[in-house]
């Protein structure tokens, strides 16, 4: 469902990620892996659209996204959950659900299901949320978008370990409703691989090792070496 080749981008004049291939299923989970600073938010934005390609090609569903808008991608199929989480402060979490919404599987009563606790704070603001319950915002709002796609970037980044125990059932039971494809960019490499299907590892803005997460021996002890932290 998405497919890039050789995308290549930045910021300004600074090529961050260089000639990456992707390919996701549908209701796949991929996981991207890597140490800080080696392009994984990077490659995010490029598929969000909020940096543009120098070079390279990117479809979703075979429509080619290289010329879309933000907007425009949201539109055709992509949701995005950002490292940082956008959460409006002055928005009650009521506000930031009906902004989101466009119809689809995921409707307001399915997402609060999903996520009980923002059904108790719809009238609250978001500078009142608890660092965790952003995150699950965050999350609602990407999931009310309908997206094909669903973006997360280091969803569990700063949450206390009974959060986190939270969220990997809540994106586990996103991930087996089936009905959207998923790219996890997660720094918790043990939650990244139980989490996904496949997963790719990145160094320096390019793609230097993918498995099945299932086949992969954590064990082993391979991964320092393979994510370059040995040299
Ligand atoms: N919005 C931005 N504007 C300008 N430069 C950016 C932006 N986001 C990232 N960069 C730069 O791109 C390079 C790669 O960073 P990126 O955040 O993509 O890596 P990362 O692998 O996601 O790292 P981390 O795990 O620390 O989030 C860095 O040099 C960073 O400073």
């Amino acid at each position: 469902m998405l497919e890039a080749e050789r995308l290549t981008g930045g910021w300004g004049p600074t090529i961050v990620v260089e000639n990456v291939d992707l390919n996701v299923g549908d209701a796949e989970c991929l996981a991207i892996v890597g140490r800080n600073g080696v392009g994984k938010t990077t490659l995010l934005e490029l598929v969000a659209g909020r940096t543009s390609a120098k070079s390279g090609r990117l479809r979703l569903d075979g429509q080619d996204l290289v010329p879309l808008s933000i907007y425009q991608r949201a539109r055709a199929g992509l949701g995005y959950v950002p490292q940082n989480r956008e959460v409006f402060p002055t928005l009650t979490v009521r506000e930031h659900l009906s902004i989101a919404s466009r119809p689809g599987r995921w409707t307001r009563e399915k997402v609060l299901e999903l996520l009980p606790r923002l059904g108790q704070r719809l009238d609250n603001l978001g500078s009142q949320l608890s660092g965790g319950e952003q995150q699950m915002l965050a999350i609602a709002r990407a999931l009310l978008g309908n997206p094909r796609l669903i973006l997360m970037d280091e969803p569990s980044e700063g949450l206390a370990p009974v959060v986190v125990e939270h969220l990997i059932s809540v994106l586990r039971e996103i991930i087996s409703d089936g009905s959207l494809s998923m790219i996890l960019v997660e720094q918790r490499i043990d939650l990244a691989l139980e989490l996904s299907d496949r997963f790719i590892i990145m160094d320096r803005g390019q793609i230097t090792y993918q498995a099945n997460s299932a086949d992969f021996d954590l064990e082993a002890g391979r991964l320092p070496e393979l994510m370059g932290l040995t040299h």
